[in-house]
């Protein structure tokens, strides 16, 4: 199955299929024109990093290999030098094609090394994560974490082509999947109840590896997404702002936790999207029963569904602080992702960011 993002001289193909690991070279010899082409991944996807590169030699593309080390310290000032570095002694030039073979952490660094090297340069995205495989691998956003906040250094840059193999998602730990699995019940709580039903009714299966399950959610999300970007691609039509539902909760909760392995990005955003619906419940805006919906299928599917689920202790002052970095701010005023029911979200440009810190301290229970 293919799906189209168009963006006019930036559209390209996402490629969805089993298996499609090992044959990624049907889709990557035209792109190598004969180069050597540099796959970057880190140390826990070596057993697909194989496949890919027993693939493209047997295709008589070579390949080589920049392995980095895992988790969200690797969105880094340090790491971008590194790999950039790397990059340029490889000799990559403008029109070659860097593979990013990995999870989000992966996508997110080397989209944002190629947005820069030389000015710009073509990359592919072959996301090995749920995460990745349903919301990062699409849409363009490539950035590091900065000091005062989660991806707060970045650039727009499209990649050519998306290859998913659902396949490789076998290998991913239990946690790293219901993390995946947060940005995929993001889509039913925008815009589509149905597509929330129907992760009630099949998250379960989805998470224990069901196949179909899997294919159906990533399709789905996949499909969502495309939409979205291709209608708001730089995120100024207020559109493209839907897929950052809970991500202003999120973003505070990560930075509050020093973006460890202690919270995961989808574990924020399952905490952060809990937050949003009892905020907008608080505010009179959604029905409580919605809210409590929301938070009990998170936490159902192993997620936190609430601020002491993800085990932070901060006060409301200290995360607002946090907020007031996000990329949304505009004129001193900071839109939020609202909800007046499921599939209802909306964004809500006169929240009250004391209102917020006091929601936040009573939430701390
Ligand atoms: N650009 C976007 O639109 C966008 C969207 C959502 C999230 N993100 C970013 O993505 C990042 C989170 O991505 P993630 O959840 O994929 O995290 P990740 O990249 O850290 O991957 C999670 C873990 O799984 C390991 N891994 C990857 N593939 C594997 C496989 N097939 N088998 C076994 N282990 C595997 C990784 O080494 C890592 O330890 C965050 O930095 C977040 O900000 C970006
Ligand atoms: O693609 C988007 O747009 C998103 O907001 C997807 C989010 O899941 C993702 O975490 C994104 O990186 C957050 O964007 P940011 O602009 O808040 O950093
Ligand atoms: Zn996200």
């Amino acid at each position: 199955m293919t799906i189209h993002v168009a963006l006019g001289a930036r559209s390209y193909p996402i490629h969805i299929e089993r298996g499609l690991l090992g044959r990624a070279a049907d889709h990557l010899v035209p792109l190598a024109r004969g180069r050597t082409m540099a796959i970057v991944t880190d140390e826990n996807v070596r057993p697909h990093l194989d496949t890919l590169q027993a693939a493209l030699t047997a295709a008589g593309v070579a390949s080589e290999a920049i392995v980095l080390a895992p988790g969200e310290a690797t969105k880094s000032w340090g790491q971008l030098e590194t790999l950039t570095d790397r990059l340029l002694d490889l000799g990559v030039e403008r029109n070659d094609h860097v593979v990013a073979l990995g999870g989000g952490v992966i996508g997110d660094l080397v989209g944002f090394a190629c947005a820069i090297l030389k000015r710009g340069c073509n990359f592919v995205q072959v996301p090995t994560t749920l995460l990745a495989q349903v919301d990062s691998s699409v849409g363009g956003k490539t950035a590091i974490n900065a000091a005062a906040g989660k991806n707060l250094i970045g650039a727009f840059h499209q990649p050519a082509m998306v290859l998913i193999d659902p396949d490789t998602l076998d290998t991913l730990p239990p946690r790293e999947a219901r993390a995946g699995y947060a940005e995929i019940v993001k889509y039913g709580l925008i815009d589509d109840p149905e597509f929330f039903a129907w992760c009630e009714a099949n998250g379960a299966a989805l998470l224990a590896g069901d196949a179909d399950a899997r294919i159906h959610a990533i399709t789905h999300s996949v499909t969502a997404k495309a939409r979205i970007v291709g209608e708001d691609e730089h995120e100024t039509r207020g559109r493209r702002a839907l897929l950052n539902l809970g991500h202003t909760f999120g973003h505070a909760l990560e930075a509050e936790t020093g973006y460890s392995s202690r919270l995961l990005h989808g574990e924020a955003v399952a905490a952060g999207m809990a937050l949003a619906f009892a905020f907008s419940a608080e505010q009179g805006l959604c029905a409580v029963e919605d809210a409590a919906r929301v938070a009990a299928h998170l936490r159902d599917a192993g997620l936190p569904g609430g601020l002491a689920a993800a085990g932070v202790d901060a006060d409301g002052e200290t995360l607002v602080a946090h907020m007031l970095h996000d990329k949304k701010m505009d004129a001193g005023t900071l839109p939020f992702l609202l909800a007046r029911g499921i599939g209802q979200t909306y964004l809500d440009r006169s929240v009250d960011l004391g209102a917020v810190a006091a929601f936040l301290n009573a939430a701390r229970g």
